[in-house]
């Protein structure tokens, strides 16, 4: 059996009031060059998701975020030659800085339904339906009021 180790990919949606969703473009030098993706980075040993994120979007965009900013909006996985990644998505709403292009060839900002057009990696398409998803139920207050929902734990 051809045993592949899990690859964690943590990335951000980083949203503006007008609920456009920032994208930075991979450099060259790097694998998918040219590409358009959602600011992010591997997971280190060791670190959880959050606190890779975290240090992620300070090294890539110089601007800072708190843990609880970090909204889990999906995931998808892709399966590579040697590894299995599993590439993780939060909502980001708030954060301190100006997002600077410090890694990436360039910035843009996209409403998720624009992002059909752009070359994305191939894991990506999926989550950006599941972030459009997200982000309607926002639009919509559903995220909001579910925090009224009854607690459903054991008592
Ligand atoms: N950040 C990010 N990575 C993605 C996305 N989609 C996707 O397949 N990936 C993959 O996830 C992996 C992230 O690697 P990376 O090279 O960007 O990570 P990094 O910032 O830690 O890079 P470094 O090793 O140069 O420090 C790459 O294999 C990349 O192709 C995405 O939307 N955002």
């Amino acid at each position: 059996m051809n045993e592949r180790m899990i690859f964690p990919v943590v990335a951000a949606a980083l949203v503006d009031s007008a609920g456009r969703v920032l994208l930075q473009q991979r450099p060259a030098g790097k694998p998918l060059a040219g590409l358009w993706e959602f600011p992010g980075g591997k997971v280190e040993r060791g670190e959880s998701p959050e606190a890779a994120l975290i240090r992620e979007l300070a090294e890539e965009l110089e601007i800072s975020v708190a843990s609880d900013a970090l909204t889990p909006a999906g995931f998808a996985t892709e399966m590579l030659p040697d590894r299995h990644l599993l590439l993780m998505l939060y909502v980001v709403r708030e954060w301190q800085g100006e997002a600077r292009p410090h890694a990436a060839t360039a910035l843009r900002w996209e409403q998720p339904a624009d992002m059909a057009s752009l070359p994305m990696p191939p894991a990506d398409p999926p989550l950006v339906r599941q972030l459009a998803a997200c982000l309607a139920w926002d639009a919509a207050g559903i995220r909001r009021s579910a925090a009224a929902l009854p607690d459903a734990s054991p008592a």
